[in-house]
């Protein structure tokens, strides 16, 4: 017989209650963590509210509700332009602030950019440090200054004006769903521009075929969210799940990867060949292919077709967006249309053949309403998190504390702003929420001291030394899309595509709440 193992009182007392030793220990920590966060840590003294320091659950309940810039907006005006809106976390709403973190030290990008990679790989915009930034930006910078994306106009004009022939011939029956049409234009573009490839994507949209390009472009942010919350093991199953849209969905990046691959390894054979020319208007995939990141590192081709994807992604739903979003004010602001409509018709006689963008660059009317379509609509109104480096002393780490209005932040804090909130700071803006291109003109009523004040809160596009690359690009292509179908249609709402329908959710990016904008182009009389 086996004589049974006697255990030591204490050892015994342990394992019989080993469930309330597990859930007392987890109570301490739990009941520390809440001490910690809202009384000793170096945050504590931030204005917020008290659960938001505590968890940031809350504002993750916001982020899946997809209206998190909004959920950001209300708290500025409950507790003022410093909020503390996680454990570690604090937005603020102020522009000297915005000026240092962005701009003056450079902060570098938190951890959440990882979740925007594209080919598994890093690109420009998911980058986080600002060393290792700089060098990925040198290869692409040239590529979209003022004057080399100028050279990129009959290609962006010969897309436009394809779109607005197949709209015209139907004639204002029936409405056309925005997103979709504007991203077959924006892929077009956006291809031209890279490779110097001409996709087609619009020529298809026409014929009603489906472009599988701009339907990956679509997807693979879909692909990604789902692809963060599903795990990994499971994720192989998920994409098996028999049906045929479901597989497009979840193959979006191979799409993607096939297509930016294939371009690269044709213009590299050009390349070894000898075939590339030399013209002025190089397509930005040329430009890398003879980028270096030292004198004897090239860039290798994985990181060229990450970044490439990254431009096709950064630069297409972002702008198709933003032009439905102009076009959905425009269906129910008749004053607005009539005022833009008497400017253009007067500036381009003929309404097939649009002016240089130089001449439409000073058309006051048309500066204003685009200046107040991107502070309402920004696609990316959202928070830009950086890190609070270990030192902001330019002669290296000291551990010193980071002073945001008055409260000192420790290294490793997470700080943002938001275009949503620096957009429609009452201040600055009166009226925030109301469409009106007419606060962007020089009047008795509004200063240029005050314009000055506008322009400065502006951050569409991001700011400091990771602002949009494409802005160039974008403004080009929202400035000649408004002129173009403003200059040629008339657009009305159909009764499908409302305030509810339209109603802005975001996800980094902007979306409306229906998934589709539909409006009717009528040709003008
Ligand atoms: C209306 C249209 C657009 C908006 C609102 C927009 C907005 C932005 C914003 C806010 C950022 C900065 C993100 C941050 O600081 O974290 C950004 C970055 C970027 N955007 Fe855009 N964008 C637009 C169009 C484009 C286009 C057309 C392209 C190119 C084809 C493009 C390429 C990029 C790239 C490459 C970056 C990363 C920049 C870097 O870190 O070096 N974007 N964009």
């Amino acid at each position: 017989m086996i004589p049974a193992v006697q255990l030591a009182p204490s050892a015994s007392w342990f394992s019989n209650h080993a469930l309330l030793v597990v859930v007392a220990v987890a109570l301490t920590y739990c009941f520390v963590h809440v001490i910690y966060n809202l009384f000793l840590s170096p945050l504590s003294a931030i204005p917020g509210p008290w659960y938001y320091a505590i968890s940031d659950f809350w504002m993750t309940t916001h982020v899946i509700r997809l209206r998190q810039c909004k959920a950001v907006q209300s708290l500025f005006e409950q507790y003022g332009p410093v909020v503390r809106i996680g454990p570690n976390k604090v937005v603020f709403r102020d522009l000297s602030t915005m000026r240092n973190v962005y701009s003056v030290y450079k902060f570098d990008k938190s951890t959440y950019y990882k979740s925007l990679l594209t080919n598994d790989n890093d690109h420009a915009m998911t980058t986080l440090d600002h060393a290792n930034h700089a060098i990925r930006r040198k290869s692409y910078a040239q590529h979209y200054t003022p004057s080399n994306v100028a050279q990129f106009q009959p290609e962006m004009q010969e897309f436009t004006f394809q779109l607005i022939h197949s709209l015209e011939k139907l004639n204002g029956k029936s409405p056309v769903e925005c997103l979709a049409l504007f991203r077959h234009l924006m892929v077009d573009v956006v291809v031209s521009s890279l490779f110097g490839y001409r996709l087609g994507a619009v020529g298809r949209w026409a014929m009603d075929v489906e472009d599988p390009l701009s339907t990956a472009i679509n997807d693979f942010p879909k692909r990604g969210i789902l692809r963060s919350v599903v795990p990994a093991w499971a994720w192989n199953l998920v994409c098996r799940i028999p049906n045929k849209r479901w597989r497009q969905m979840c193959d979006s990046d191979q799409i993607l990867a096939e297509f930016v691959s294939a371009r690269v390894y044709e213009m590299r054979a050009e390349k070894n060949a000898g075939k590339l020319g030399d013209s002025e208007r190089l397509p930005m995939l040329q430009r890398l292919l003879e980028y270096c990141y030292s004198p004897t590192e090239q860039m290798p081709d994985h990181d060229i077709i990450s970044e490439c994807i990254g431009h096709c992604m950064a630069g297409t739903d972002t702008t198709s967006t933003s032009i439905s979003y102009l076009f959905w004010e425009l269906s129910r602001r008749p004053d607005i249309m009539k005022k833009l409509q008497a400017e253009l018709d007067d500036a381009i006689p003929d309404s097939k053949l649009l002016p240089d963008i130089t001449t439409l660059q000073e058309l006051p009317y048309l500066n204003a309403f685009m200046k107040e379509g991107l502070r309402v609509y920004t696609a990316v109104p959202s928070l830009l998190e950086r890190v609070v480096p270990s030192s902001t002393s330019k002669h290296g780490p000291s551990n010193e504390i980071f002073d945001m209005m008055g409260y000192a932040l420790p290294p490793g804090t997470i700080v943002a702003t938001q275009a949503w909130s620096m957009h429609r700071d009452p201040v600055v803006f009166p009226s925030p929420d109301s469409f009106v291109p007419e606060r962007w003109l020089e009047s008795p009523y509004t200063s240029s001291e005050e314009l000055a004040k506008m322009a400065a809160h502006m951050m569409p596009f991001g700011t400091g030394t990771r602002v949009c690359g494409g802005q160039n690009l974008a403004h080009m292509m929202l400035r000649l899309a408004v002129v173009a179908f403003v200059r040629n249609f008339d657009v009305s709402a159909p009764p499908e595509t409302t305030q509810e329908s339209m109603d802005i959710k975001d996800s980094f990016v902007i979306f409306p709440a229906g998934f589709e904008c539909k409006l009717v182009f009528t040709p003008r009389q």
